[in-house]
């Protein structure tokens, strides 16, 4: 598709995305809501959101085409083709996709096309094979009464039933997908809340889907707040599992909701993600690992490194190359391929991530702001700061914005009970020359992803999610299909 045809298509989209997709059509009915533009902060187009009213008709619909068996009793192999049709028609509609991501979360268009769009198709088309080999098993069972009957037992895993979704701002489309689509392979319908800030993506996704063959009604996207729709779906007595991403506070709520009547629940939350650099660590890769891992998406990353404990005898060289390269760093729209700083998705995140840059500051913590950003839009320089200490706020809390704090240590066991000591736990990166001290220091790490020489790299086979409170379940992998199933046990006497 070239430049001309995808911006065309993106202000199609627009006209015809008027609110939420409900069994197969968008809906026009609530209030409107502009959807924003990070780069200007002007309106980019208006949807209207829901309200309780339409999120309970919306899980009616996704209940009613999961009990007549229209996506669950399909062959696996006819879903699995779907899912594959699905990949394809993102795959072919990718650059229409990467500029509504763009325009609508700020984010580079590079990040839009390589890993928003090119994570995502990839990843639809590894939960696709999942579709055919979910399995039970067969179990040797030493029941008595030999004399008066035998018996044969077996695990099925069945589909879970209605699932409800509700993903965040960082990477709308990715995140959704990582929930819907396991969902699907599973041979569950779902009904999916975005955003409020980034509803577009995902209202696109839906339309793929019934375009891909994905049957009316098993795939519904509601708009509205998180307080009203957010809140109904967790709590509907007719879902029976809620998938979330998002911050630690809501997702305590979600979960509570959630057991009130017995769903399932999984919960990918926060993280104050520690980098563990050792004396021995290469420093140029090292460094380039911060940049990566700590400002990828403006540092609007669950898993984004944002506490860095470097060692004593790199610390200063290791905050001089963070300041240099934070410095040279060019801003502007998401869209202008070439910009590297970007907007963060909201003026609410761009206050909020000043203020802890601000408190740190005032804590007596060392600010180096980078490169002057526009004063039009959403921006915060990419930061280093440096001579915090690890019992301060900026050290201890996740922060979601372009900042990096590094902490010097001497002792490796110092620096492993502070890596530790926090009340979260999902990435970790650690970062040596040393083998030796990867295979010991690794287990010691709390955290659900461990990285050596390298952060926020994933892959769809891997495992991902959270110990502590960074959350409960794994997405990725055939553990986040099975994560859609209800294991069921058959006892058979004959
Ligand atoms: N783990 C991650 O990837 C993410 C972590 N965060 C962390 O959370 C902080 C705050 O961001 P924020 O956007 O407020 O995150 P939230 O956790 O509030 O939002 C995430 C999703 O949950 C919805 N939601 C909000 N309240 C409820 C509710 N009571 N019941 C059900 N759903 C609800 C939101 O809807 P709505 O948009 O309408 O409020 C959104 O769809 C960030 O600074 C960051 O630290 C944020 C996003 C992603
Ligand atoms: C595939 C590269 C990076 C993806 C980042 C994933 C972030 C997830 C989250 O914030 O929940």
């Amino acid at each position: 598709m070239s430049q001309d045809t995808a911006s065309q298509a993106v202000q199609d989209f627009f006209k015809r995305a008027t609110g939420s997709f409900i069994d197969g059509a968008f809906v026009s009915e609530g209030s409107p809501r502009d959807v924003i533009d990070p780069s200007t902060g002007k309106p980019l187009t208006q949807v209207a959101e829901g309200d309780v009213a339409l999120a309970d008709r919306a899980v009616a619909l996704t209940k009613q085409s999961f009990d007549d068996g229209r996506w669950s009793s399909m062959t696996p192999a006819a879903r699995e083709r779907i899912l594959l049709r699905f990949a394809d028609l993102l795959e072919q509609n990718g650059e229409e996709l990467a500029r509504i991501e763009t325009l609508n979360q700020g984010k580079s268009i590079n990040i839009s096309r390589g890993v928003d769009v090119g994570f995502s198709v990839d990843f639809i088309r590894y939960m696709a094979g999942w579709t055919t080999k979910i399995e039970g098993s067969t179990r040797e069972v030493s029941i008595g009464m030999p004399e008066a009957a035998k018996f044969t037992t077996y695990t099925l895993r069945q589909p879970v039933g209605v699932v409800a979704a509700i993903v965040p701002w960082n990477f709308p489309m990715m995140i959704a997908l990582w929930k819907v689509v396991p969902a699907l392979a599973a041979g569950c319908t779902v009904v999916l809340k975005p955003a409020t800030e980034t509803p577009l993506s995902v209202l696109r996704l839906a339309e793929l889907a019934a375009e891909a063959g994905v049957p009316k009604g098993v795939f519904n996207v509601v708009l509205g707040s998180g307080a009203t729709v957010g809140t109904r779906l967790s709590e509907h007595p007719d879902v029976r599992k809620v998938t979330f991403t998002g911050s630690t506070e809501i997702g305590k709520q979600i979960g509570h909701a959630a057991v009130e009547h017995m769903a399932r629940f999984s919960l990918e939350l926060g993280g104050k993600n520690p980098m563990l650099v050792l004396e021995d660590a290469d420093l140029e890769k090292a460094v380039n690992g911060a940049l990566m891992g700590g400002l990828f998406n403006q540092g609007q990353v669950c898993a984004a490194a944002s506490r860095f404990y470097v060692h004593s005898s790199l610390h200063d060289r290791f905050c001089e190359q963070l300041a240099r390269a934070v410095d040279t760093m060019q801003a502007g729209p998401g869209i202008d391929p070439e910009a590297q700083v970007n907007p963060l998705v909201s003026k609410r995140q761009q206050v909020s991530v000043q203020g802890y840059i601000d408190r740190a500051r005032d804590h007596g913590a060392n600010v180096h702001v980078g490169n002057k950003v526009p004063a039009e839009g959403f921006y915060i320089s990419p930061t280093v700061i440096s001579g915090a200490t690890h019992d301060m706020e900026i050290a201890r809390e996740e922060v979601f914005g372009p900042v990096l704090t590094v902490i010097p240590f001497d002792d490796e066991e110092e620096a492993l009970r502070m890596v530790n000591d926090s009340e979260y736990g999902l990435g970790a990166s650690l970062w040596t020359e040393s083998l030796s001290r990867a295979m010991t220091m690794t287990p010691r790490i709390e955290a659900g992803i461990v990285w050596v020489n390298t952060h926020v790299t994933l892959d769809p086979a891997m495992p991902f999610g959270g110990v502590k409170m960074s959350g409960i379940g794994k997405e990725f992998g055939p553990e986040a299909v099975n994560a859609y199933t209800e294991l069921k046990s058959i006892c058979i006497a004959y």
